[in-house]
């Protein structure tokens, strides 16, 4: 299990502030969505936590800095799959699943039979075994997420960061990783992901953390946080929240004027 926590974070790229005083606890057994508009911050803040980005204030990983955490040592804990990975290099989809386990090998090492154990694993849960001696880079675009999330999962980390998990993917394959998701929290995985499906997070995440210009501007649970005058005010949009449901869904109506 593993905490992660964050205080007083904040990231600058080039000049802009894209992060900003951000101050969060995530703990073990939570699936928490981080929702909120295109260029908000979402990526740059996920990517804080892995320490991928120079930051301010401080991450905490089980209460050690990030910043000074052997690489290594940070990536046995947090898996991390990365928004719109291009892949170079035409590797097998099992041999790419395979370099999940790089954080586990010592330098110049062999995979073992328990690193090629949760190979299996990774491709069983992401479904991605029938793909397992296909060309990676030849792949649709959802096979490919689906390959990198198997990619991913094959950490076996106490920790998941997935930065929009469901892009590219089919109605049935985006629940079939929404379950997965919230079956890994409910094992006592932390799980974190961006997502844009405010519905799908609301149905399936403990937690929804909006983030507006870098900001934390809303944190909570669904059925507190997503409000028409929050979406009005954060997305520029006008919208329906039904709560009579078993979780709330969100219809967008349109535009508010003057927004962009
Ligand atoms: N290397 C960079 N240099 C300067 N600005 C950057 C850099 N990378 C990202 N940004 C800017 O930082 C802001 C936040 O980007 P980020 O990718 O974190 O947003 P996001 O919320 O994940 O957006 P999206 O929903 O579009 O993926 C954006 O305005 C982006 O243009």
């Amino acid at each position: 299990m593993v905490t992660i926590a964050l205080e007083r974070v904040g990231v600058a790229l080039g000049r802009r502030a894209v992060v900003r005083d951000v101050d969060a606890t995530f703990a073990p057994g939570t699936l928490t969505a981080i929702v909120g508009p295109n260029g908000a911050g979402k990526s740059t803040l996920a990517r804080a936590m892995l320490a991928l980005v120079p930051a301010t204030g401080t991450v905490r990983i089980d209460g050690a800095d990030a910043a000074t955490m052997p690489r290594p040592d940070l990536a046995r804990r947090i898996a991390y799959l990365p928004q719109g990975q291009v892949l170079h290099w035409p590797l097998t989809v099992e041999r790419l699943v395979g370099l999940g386990r790089l954080p586990h090998l010592a330098p110049m090492s062999r995979l073992t039979d328990a690193d090629a154990a949760a190979i299996e694993r990774a491709m069983d849960r992401a479904a991605v075994r029938t793909l397992r001696d296909r060309i990676a880079t030849e792949l649709s675009g959802g096979e490919r997420a689906r390959v990198l999330f198997a990619r991913a999962l094959a950490v076996e980390a106490p920790a998941l960061i997935a930065d929009e998990p469901l892009a590219s993917l089919d109605p049935g394959h985006q629940i079939d990783v929404m379950t997965l998701l919230r079956g890994e929290a409910d094992a006592g995985g932390l799980v974190i992901a961006v997502l844009h499906d405010l519905t799908m997070a609301a149905r399936y995440c403990d937690r929804l953390m909006i983030v507006d210009g870098g900001r934390i501007v809303a944190d909570g649970r669904p059925g507190e946080v997503l409000t028409p005058g929050l979406l009005r005010a954060v997305y520029g949009i006008d919208a329906r929240v039904e709560s009579g449901g078993d979780w709330p869904t969100v219809t967008t109506l349109g535009r508010v004027r003057g927004s962009d």
